[in-house]
């Protein structure tokens, strides 16, 4: 444990100190396993789409590199800080909305936000008043007789408010209305450009993704199956196509692989270190098919 610390340290002596790293994360409940050793670094500044399908372990990564669950093995570090042990002045920096926000339900949400102000310093009053009236929130309701939408919003407020370096944001897109997401991820690409706020935020919808994530990292059945630039998957990953009497030759090394009922292979492969696509790909026959983000997400987690 003093050894991961130190090397942490010692790689950010150099440079700045990455706000969330994840080294080995495990978890399970019941006996059943959520993540399955998830290492994950983020960078200052990036915008890190982490997406999967319900139940690959997206809230469980999100919250063990918070601190708000102890993995059964694995450490996370918060501004080089172990997650488990955050400073009041670490927790400060952070702003986390959980997928189904629920708590201080018996305030109104005017009174939540004046409450939850006065524990941050560059609370930033002016635009939580600015943006209940701009996304048509009675500040006067309580939070428990809001929508989920609203309520949801009324989080985002909250996170946005406190200004947060790093923003984390558990689907925040779930409950909200497609102007209230566009809206949401305007602010978070200003956020991201203007003060340089570093985002993770999981999501199940791809087009989000495409609009505001410098980066994406999927996660499948609790393990990162890949992580790339997004404007880099069309070309580094594709999908190879085999007809039957060649499908022998398919490499080894694929993201998923499926034998269609003519007995034809569809392969996602990656480029190897020279660029170049697998051997195979050069048989008469073969075909290599460009993927968008959405189809190369569907293949890989069907
Ligand atoms: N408190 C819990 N008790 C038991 N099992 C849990 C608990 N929380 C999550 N799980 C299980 O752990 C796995 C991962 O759940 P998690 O909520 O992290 O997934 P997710 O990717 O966020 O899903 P979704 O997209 O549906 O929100 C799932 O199989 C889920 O059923």
């Amino acid at each position: 444990m003093n050894a991961v610390f130190n090397a942490v340290h010692m790689e950010t002596t150099h440079e700045p100190v990455s706000p969330l790293v994840a080294q080995g994360l495990a978890h399970c409940y019941e006996g059943s396993n959520a993540l399955n050793g998830v290492d994950l670094t983020i960078a200052p500044g990036s915008v890190l789409g982490l997406i999967g399908r319900n139940g690959a372990g997206k809230s469980t990564l999100i919250r063990a590199m918070l601190g708000l669950l102890q993995p059964i093995s694995g450490t996370a570090f918060v501004f080089g800080e172990p997650a488990l042990k955050l400073s009041d002045d670490t927790k400060s920096r952070i702003a986390y909305v959980p997928q189904q926000p629920d708590a201080l339900a018996w305030l109104t949400a005017q009174q939540m936000l004046d409450f939850v102000g006065r524990f941050y310093p560059r609370w930033d009053s002016a635009f939580a008043k600015s943006t209940l009236e701009r996304w048509k929130i009675q500040p006067n309701r309580l939070l428990a007789k809001l929508s989920p939408g609203e309520r949801q919003r009324v989080d985002l407020i909250r996170a946005l408010a406190s200004q947060p370096e790093l923003l984390v944001l558990d689907e925040p897109a779930a409950a909200l209305d497609p102007v209230a997401r566009r809206e949401l991820l305007r602010e978070l690409a200003l956020r991201a450009g203007e003060a340089g706020t570093t985002v993770l935020f999981s999501t199940h919808i791809v087009s989000d993704l495409e609009r505001v994530a410098s980066e994406v990292a999927f996660l499948h059945e609790g393990k990162i199956l890949l992580r790339c630039g997004v404007d880099d998957t069309k070309e580094r990953y594709a999908r190879l196509w085999l007809p039957a009497k060649i499908s022998a030759a398919a490499p080894s090394q694929s993201l998923s692989r499926r034998r269609n009922e003519d007995g034809s292979l569809s392969l996602i492969v990656a480029r190897d270190a020279n660029g170049q696509w697998p051997e195979a790909s050069t048989l008469p026959g073969a075909r290599i098919d460009a993927l968008g983000l959405e189809d190369l997400f569907v293949e890989i987690a069907e």
